[in-house]
């Protein structure tokens, strides 16, 4: 076979593409992907930003909820504490990212914007965010006696205006992922990744309400209920699992199982979010025979990663398009775990096109051994549902 060998440099000039190809078939076999540990360290202070971050923005959300928990608000279907609480956490993440990367150019994409907050009759609500705000890094302490104005928190949050897209570097951030959960008092997560040249390389999940120990013997002892999880992954370096407000990080993997009938499965709490008829379906074409497991948030990819459920089923109702910052994090924390996230039709998310992902109708977790038998089940309801007898 005549072999050459071809250096592609990509536009991101550290990643080399090393590809051996046949000229006589025209068949291209790229052998290997080469991140140069240049690459790999380019991260390392961002991914150490992107904790710290959001386990101070955990730190607001744990306390709001709490308040929330304990008074009447939820039954008086008030959600401005909702509201503080997902505006605080993005105000925190935006501070924290630029006072931890300042010669670092990015820009951020996140969910929240202060046009609310800006109205007439907002202050009351702004003071209560800047509060908040402050008196969370007061706790923290790394940054001294610093005192936010509510006009700093305005910005913060506005700091999350990019548009994303295929070319430099972009954080992406959802403040509080599942805010239903969040106001019910089940889960939520705080949800940040970076993305370089469109591709994600780094994210962090934290999850202040999930338990550590449930599958993790290593933990099992430590502490009875503790609940408070932090995810990270980085590109190439595996995905790891601490508590929220600790250290030792273990390395965590999705489950191996081959045998889909033992598969449990994970899917929207909400109904409105995902059809769980479809998912049933499914579910009954692969013999599995435990129910679902119905989480909020992207807590589902960090159970996912460390082995809790095989397979995560998503299939929004017509016309609802999915944005990047619901699963940015959540995707690298699975891929990094030895999962893979795909639309139906098997491709991977594209995280390149702005806020939103272009996808065929619905998104698919699990493991490699059990993806060839799961998307021919997702095919298969989907063309009973198109075309029911
Ligand atoms: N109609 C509809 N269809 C599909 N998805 C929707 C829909 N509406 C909202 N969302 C997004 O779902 C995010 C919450 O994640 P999940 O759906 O996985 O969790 S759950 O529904 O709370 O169980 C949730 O994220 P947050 O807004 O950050 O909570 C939304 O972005
Ligand atoms: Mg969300
Ligand atoms: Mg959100
Ligand atoms: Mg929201």
């Amino acid at each position: 076979m005549n072999i050459n060998c071809l250096r592609i440099v990509t536009p991101q000039p550290q990643v080399k593409l090393i590809s051996l190809f046949s000229t006589r078939k025209s068949r291209t076999l790229i052998l290997s992907l080469k991140l140069s540990s240049s690459v790999l360290m380019s991260y390392d202070k961002g991914f150490a930003a992107a904790k710290k971050a959001a386990s101070i923005a955990a730190r607001l959300c744990q306390k709001v909820q709490k308040a929330l928990l304990q008074s009447d608000v939820q039954s008086k279907l008030d959600r401005s504490p909702v509201t503080v609480a997902d505006y605080g956490s993005q105000a925190l993440v935006s501070f924290v990212l630029e006072r931890e990367l300042p010669s670092e150019p990015f820009s951020i994409v996140a969910e929240e914007d202060s046009k609310d907050l800006r109205k007439d009759g907002a202050q009351d609500t702004l003071q209560r965010i800047t509060d908040l705000v402050n008196d969370t890094l007061s706790i923290d302490g790394s940054y001294g006696s610093i005192t936010l104005s509510t006009e700093d928190v305005l910005k913060a949050i506005d700091s999350g205006k990019s548009e994303g897209g295929s070319h430099g570097r972009h954080w992406v951030l959802d403040p509080i992922d599942g805010t239903k959960g969040f106001v019910r008092g089940d889960q939520y997560a705080i949800a940040l990744a970076l993305l370089d040249e469109g591709k994600v390389v780094l994210g962090v999940l934290a999850c202040p309400n999930l338990p550590l120990a449930s599958i993790r013997s290593d933990y099992q002892h430590s502490a009875d209920k503790e609940v408070g999880c932090l995810f990270f992954a980085k590109i190439g370096a595996g995905t790891y699992m601490q508590p929220l407000n600790g250290s030792s990080p273990l390395k965590v993997q999705v489950t191996a199982i081959e045998n889909s009938e033992e598969a449990s499965f994970f899917e929207s709490y909400e109904k409105a979010h995902s059809m769980h008829d479809l998912s049933s379906s499914i579910a009954k074409k692969l013999g599995v025979k435990a129910p679902p497991v119905r989480i909020d948030s992207q807590v589902k990819y960090g159970a996912l990663s460390r082995g809790d459920g095989a397979i995560y089923l998503r299939f929004p109702h017509k016309g609802y398009r999915e944005k990047i910052w619901d699963h940015a994090a959540g995707c690298i924390v699975v891929t990094e775990a030895g999962g893979v996230v795909s639309d139906v039709s098997g491709n991977p998310l594209d995280f390149s096109k702005g806020k939103y992902l272009d996808l065929d109708t619905g998104i698919i977790v699990t493991n490699q051994k059990l993806m060839p038998a799961l998307l021919k089940a997702v095919k298969e309801s989907l063309e009973e549902k198109a075309s029911p007898l």
